[in-house]
């Protein structure tokens, strides 16, 4: 295989494994980014380092004159050691802060003064982490003019390095990545026009640190989240959960049109979000769904159907936008499941045609001895990054399942007391989902629904969800 295929490879690989994420990244420092990369994932991917490893040294390493390798700590090191086996030239360790005891050394491994160093890194955006490199290198007498990294990503980093005589050969721009991932359908060209727009606007930033990681999204206000949403469904729900103080989703798991729309009547002022099993309904007619879109209306709530779309692509297409129901027509949102595999989003995409339409995506379940694996979450969250216009969120049970502030945790298997149904159902406590597991959106059923007062039973469950909200994001 040629380089350039080989390139494009670890390109499509790199976006895979998570190493770069396309969204609103809110920085410790405040900053956003439409762009993020995370190169330290790759040490759990040996195939991955040794096509990294194998592209640098033909790129660059292989041709290099350069009497030693050395990594930028912490991501470029496992990179400049299998360089350095590659290319059979030794490798000096920058260490971060100078030893406390003993020789107090700040590079680590023999050498001798006027010796060449070729400089490794993972992605350069001013350069600082480069140079702080450089600068200790020469320090020791040693000479370093040669960088390798594996992004730039066209934010001056390269021109500041230039300026301090480090010559720096990259394998990506963030520009030669961005048609890469356009080509393989991996972001949308609006996505990829987003990013340039960005980068034209964001030159000579810091650079980013550890410790500029994205931020926790827990700890964002619905607020700040609207803006940070792409899809639509999920930025009117952030807006709706902060105009109208709840966060609380009724599952109108009931039979009968009457009882449900008499009871969205009385309830629909608390909430911003009713959930329907369309399929359980007996008397199900268009007049219906007429009512039910006015009362959505008039309330200010929005329509999830809960139909938890499991099948392939082909004939999810077909049940979400044909028979009975033609849930498409008139569900802001549907939940979907991730098993079939990543046609049921594309499916869904298709079928929503440019319409603001939603999806939930389900990496967990609330009920006991469910069979969903640690695995199966991760590669749900996965598939979803493709589709970032389409993710309203996902259901799911636990805090870390995602990262993404733009998306809501939607949590069933809520109730007052933490509790069982008798037939697997597992319920928590509005403090404990919000608080320590997470959830943005509660969704409570027969707590409410089966109350001897629902009115008075739906107020309580606001109330508490939003006192738990409001202490978990600091507000009054
Ligand atoms: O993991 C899941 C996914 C969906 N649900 C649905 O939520 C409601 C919960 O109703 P309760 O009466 O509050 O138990 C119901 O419609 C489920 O289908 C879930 O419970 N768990």
């Amino acid at each position: 295989m040629g380089f350039d295929k080989k390139l494009e490879n670890l390109a499509v690989k790199l976006f895979e494994i998570n190493a770069v994420k396309f969204g609103e990244f809110v920085m410790k420092s405040g900053l956003t980014t439409p762009v993020y990369f995370d190169l330290r994932v790759i040490v759990s991917y040996p195939e991955v380092l040794d096509l990294i490893s194998s592209l640098l040294y033909e790129f660059s390493v292989k041709s290099s004159s350069c009497d030693h390798l050395c990594g930028v700590p912490y991501t470029a090191l496992p990179i400049a050691t299998l360089l350095s086996v590659l290319a059979k030239k030794p490798m000096l360790m920058r260490r971060k802060e100078a030893k406390a005891y003993g020789t107090k050394k700040l590079i680590e491994g023999h050498f001798k003064a006027g010796q060449t160093v070729l400089i490794v890194e993972d992605v350069v955006t001013s350069g600082g982490s480069v140079l702080e490199t450089v600068n200790d290198i020469r320090k020791e007498g040693l000479v370093a003019e040669e960088a390798v990294v594996i992004v730039d990503r066209q934010q001056g980093g390269v021109k500041n390095l230039e300026a301090n005589n480090v010559h720096v050969k990259s394998l990506f721009t963030i520009s030669s990545l961005l048609e890469i991932f356009v080509k393989h359908g991996k972001v949308t060209k609006e996505t990829a026009e987003k990013v340039k727009e960005y980068l034209k606007n964001n030159q000579a930033v810091k650079e980013p640190t550890v410790a500029d990681a994205p931020v926790d999204r827990t700890k964002l206000t619905y607020e700040k989240r609207e803006k940070l949403a792409n899809n639509p469904i999920a930025k009117k729900l952030f807006n709706i959960m902060a105009t109208k103080k709840s966060n609380l989703c009724l599952s109108v798991d009931l039979t009968s049109t009457s009882k449900i729309l008499d009871l969205l009547t009385r309830v629909g002022e608390h909430i911003c979000l009713v959930k329907t099993h369309v399929d359980i309904i007996e008397d199900f007619s268009e007049s219906f769904v007429t009512q039910l879109k006015q009362l959505a209306d008039r309330f200010g709530f929005l329509i999830l159907e809960d139909r938890k779309f499991a099948d392939i692509g082909n004939t999810v297409s077909l049940q979400y936008s044909k028979g009975l129901y033609k849930i498409g027509d008139w569900a802001d949102c549907v939940t979907v499941h991730s098993l079939p595999g990543e046609g049921v989003l594309k499916a869904i995409s298709a079928s929503v045609n440019g319409v603001s339409k939603g999806v939930f995506l389900l990496a967990e379940m609330s009920s006991e001895g469910n069979l969903i694996t640690p695995d199966y979450i991760e590669q749900t969250v996965k598939v979803a990054a493709k589709y970032p216009e389409l993710m309203t969120g996902f259901v799911c049970q636990n805090k870390k399942t995602f990262s993404d502030p733009g998306l809501i945790q939607l949590t069933p298997g809520v109730q007052l007391q933490s509790s069982g149904d008798g037939l697997g159902q597992v319920y928590n406590t509005p403090e404990k989902i919000i608080l320590e597991n997470g959830a943005d959106i509660a969704v409570v059923g027969r707590g409410i629904v089966a109350a001897k007062n629902p009115e008075a039973q739906v107020v309580i469950y606001r109330d508490a969800l939003w006192k738990a909200y409001a202490e978990r994001v600091g507000a009054k």
